[in-house]
């Protein structure tokens, strides 16, 4: 049991309007491993989080966390994943203190322990002085961090993170690293989107999606020694030689996916 993947996604699909948007997608993540998914616009990154985190239905093949299927065991499913989408979501007219408190009523902390873990998260956030002031006034380093610590809160297994660092500043970025990292180095398994391919070099494993199919999966070292021929090659130039097209390594302020709304 120890060694079963906390993820396990086979042949995974989904189409929009008769177009196939992810395919064949096949993938696993061991407790404790990192896994980024990078993909130019549209690739298919955030329709396969989508899936593997219950929001999406797929319409083709299967995918477990945990041991649980993502379609007939969703709730247990959600209990094991600490989840931060690409576009924030959090109620600005709350409090820090109020978002936390919900978040363990939602998950089923126990009545005793919700104050106890409320200012835990709130300490690890940062936010003890900011507690119950409304969210609105915030940065968007200080929503990220209040995001991360709430996804934290019911102590989930898989860590599942959709563009973390877009909108943030350059110290928001620092900052939201510095956590992510630190969860990392304390054994969590973290599964992550990104645009930002210097933010997917420190993973375990890299996935390469384009056109909604995977196109490589391996070690970012393997995956430079192989597809670039150097080990010094960037992972821009892996996407450049396995598709034969260039990958923006920087997140666009403008993205359609940020104002368009998931059916
Ligand atoms: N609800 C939807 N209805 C119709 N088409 C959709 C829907 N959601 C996603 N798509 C389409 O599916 C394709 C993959 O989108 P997806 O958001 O998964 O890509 P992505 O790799 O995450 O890109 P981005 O980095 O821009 O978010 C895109 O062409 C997108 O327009």
């Amino acid at each position: 049991m120890s060694s079963a993947p906390i993820l396990d996604a086979r042949g995974l699909g989904r189409r929009f309007g008769g177009r196939e948007v992810v395919a064949g997608l096949s993938l696993s993540l061991q407790e404790g491993q990192s896994l980024a998914l990078i993909g130019p616009n549209g690739a298919g990154k955030s329709t396969t989080l989508a899936m593997l985190t219950t929001a999406l239905r797929p319409d083709a093949g299967t995918a477990q966390v945990g041991g649980f299927d993502v379609v007939r065991q969703a709730r247990q499913v959600r209990g094991l994943l600490g989840v931060l989408f690409q576009e924030p979501a959090l109620d600005e007219r709350m409090t820090p203190r109020e978002t936390l408190r919900l978040h363990a009523a939602l998950h089923r902390v126990p009545r005793r322990d919700v104050a106890a873990s409320v200012a835990d998260a709130l300490e690890a956030a940062g936010l003890v002085e900011a507690a119950d002031r409304p969210i609105r006034g915030f940065s968007g380093g200080m929503k990220r961090r209040l995001e991360l610590a709430r996804a934290l809160m019911h102590a989930p297994r898989l860590l599942v993170l959709d563009e973390p660092t877009l909108g943030l500043d350059p110290q928001g970025r620092l900052d939201l690293w510095g956590r992510i990292g630190a969860l990392r180095a304390r054994g969590m398994a973290v599964l992550m989107a990104t645009h930002v391919l210097t933010e997917a070099e420190s993973f375990d494993r890299v996935a390469i999606l384009d056109r909604g199919r995977l196109v490589a999966l391996d070690t970012p070292e393997a995956l430079k020694r192989a597809h670039a021929g150097d080990p010094a090659a960037s992972l821009e130039d892996v996407f450049l030689a396995l598709t034969g097209r260039a990958l923006r390594d920087e997140a666009h302020p403008l993205r359609p996916a940020l104002v368009r709304r998931r059916a």
